[in-house]
């Protein structure tokens, strides 16, 4: 040490080095922590005495610090992402002898306001790069992994696409809107042998019948007035070697569904405006929330179409029939949107995550997301509160839903939900509780025992 610093008694340096920089953490060669600061400690949420010793990256995410360590070529302002914000980080090596033996880094965050506009300057510039990021590959957005849940329907569901991928068959996804067929269609073709070639959706729903045609088929020049010189290559040329997606393919019209199964029967199209077949080969995967069986009977869909593409049949499940994921999906979009935010959410308050938990989500994971992402983003604090749902939630205890449960079962869940609002109120003050409930305290704690509300 400098002969001057070693006047400075030991507890002075102490107090300096735990102060003067926001956060500090110190690693070995190795990489393994051996020193890190109180402050740094409280932002990660770790236990000090815990953390010594273990190595950075287990402690500290999207670190560098261990690379510092080892390569001794120091980084300075760097952004790091950590919980949710960027931060500025710089890596110092220390060197002695010319030998790395140690790296130090401090991290800053500084909420003034020229580092928010630096902070919504990279973000911005993130979400606009995503799309390009996307295109560049075969667009396929989601894997497997995307697909979340550990309920045994999901488990099983991910097992079933394992084993088709990669056979050529058609594949029928059914399942209300906002369950995930989508996210099931990609994962397919990414698993398949097609997963190196184009992924191509169509929604037959959204385009108007005189167009579903040119847009699935193509055009020749001329076919048409208003028609592209050229012409216009359809998704089926498009798909070609690939996978074509024809989402809500309960809602193309008949004529179409005619020249669909002609097509997928014949493994040719014709554009429009063209006397010549042009060969194609594309997998088909088809997705629908229609009840098509019904639609049969009353001859709004084709019955030789139907077959054609259900060969292997699958079924996304509600979200209501399997609320043992509920909780994990609410940990994931929290994480999705503060990441995006630089927002920081610490958890749930409990009466919000019982309103989620009995809500029968009409609009599946998709309105989940939805009411996840409008909470994170109207909650002032850390905690996401009942005035940060939608209005339609926050009076959902008004509307309860049977589910089939028992009358006994009902009033058990009544009488705890609220006794967990009083608790809210009252801000766990069981006399105010017991007070506002006009119950005694042995019976207010014989029920706050009965719930694990103590
Ligand atoms: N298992 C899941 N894990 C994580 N996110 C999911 C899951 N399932 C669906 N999502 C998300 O929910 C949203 C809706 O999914 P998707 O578009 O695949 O539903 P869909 O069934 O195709 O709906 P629609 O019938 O309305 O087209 C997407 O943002 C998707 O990322």
């Amino acid at each position: 040490m400098n002969a001057k610093l070693l006047h400075i008694p030991a507890d002075i340096i102490e107090t300096i080095v735990e102060n003067a920089f926001e956060w500090l953490v110190v690693v070995d060669r190795k990489g393994m922590i051996i020193y890190i600061n109180h402050n740094y400690c409280e932002f990660l949420e770790v236990n000090r005495e815990e953390t010594i010793g273990r190595h950075v990256t287990e402690v500290i995410e999207n670190t560098r610090m261990h690379i510092v360590a080892k390569t001794g070529k120091e980084e300075l302002a760097d952004l790091q992402f950590i919980k949710g914000n960027y931060m500025i980080a710089n890596r110092v090596p220390i060197i002695k002898n010319g030998e790395v033996i140690a790296a130090f880094g401090t991290v800053f965050f500084r909420d003034t306001q020229e580092w928010m506009k630096m902070d919504s300057h990279v973000k911005s510039l993130l979400t606009r790069m995503q799309p390009y990021i996307q295109k560049i590959d075969s667009g396929v957005k989601y894997t497997l992994d995307d697909i979340l849940g550990e309920s045994q329907q999901i488990i099983s569901l991910k097992e079933k696409v394992k084993m088709v991928s990669n056979s050529d068959i058609s594949i029928l996804i059914r399942g209300e809107s906002g369950t995930g067929k989508e996210l099931f269609a990609h994962s397919i073709h990414q698993l398949s042998s097609r997963s190196q070639k184009p992924f191509i959706k169509v929604n037959c729903g959204a385009i108007p019948e005189n167009l579903l045609e040119s847009e699935l088929f193509g055009y020749e020049e001329g076919a048409f007035t208003g028609a592209k010189k050229g012409g216009k290559k359809g998704k089926f040329q498009l798909a070609n070697g690939g996978t074509l997606f024809l989402d809500e393919i309960g809602d193309m019209p008949l004529s179409m569904q005619v020249k669909l199964l002609r097509a997928l029967q014949d493994g040719e199209i014709e554009p429009i405006g063209s006397t010549k077949s042009i060969s194609v080969d594309v997998r088909i995967i088809a997705a629908t929330n229609r009840p098509l069986e019904n639609m049969i009977e009353e001859k709004r869909f084709r019955e030789d179409l139907f077959y054609r593409i259900n060969v292997v049949p699958f079924s996304v499940p509600t979200l209501r029939e399997r609320a043992e994921d509920l909780t994990l999906l609410i940990a994931h979009f929290i994480d999705k949107v503060t990441n995006r935010l630089g927002k920081r959410i610490a958890g749930i308050d409990r009466n919000v995550m019982e309103i989620l938990k009995s809500y029968s989500w009409p609009g599946n994971i998709r309105e989940l997301e939805n009411v996840i992402e409008a909470a994170v983003h109207l909650t002032k604090g850390e905690q996401i509160t009942l005035d940060s749902l939608p209005d339609y939630l926050q009076t959902q205890t008004a509307i309860y839903r049977f589910n089939n449960k028992k009358l006994k079962d009902i009033v058990e869940e009544t009488e705890k939900w609220v006794l967990m609002q009083s608790l809210e109120r009252n801000s766990d003050d069981k006399v105010l509780v017991g007070k506002e409930l006009g119950v005694s305290r042995s019976t207010l704690y014989e029920k706050l025992n009965k719930y694990s509300l103590l």
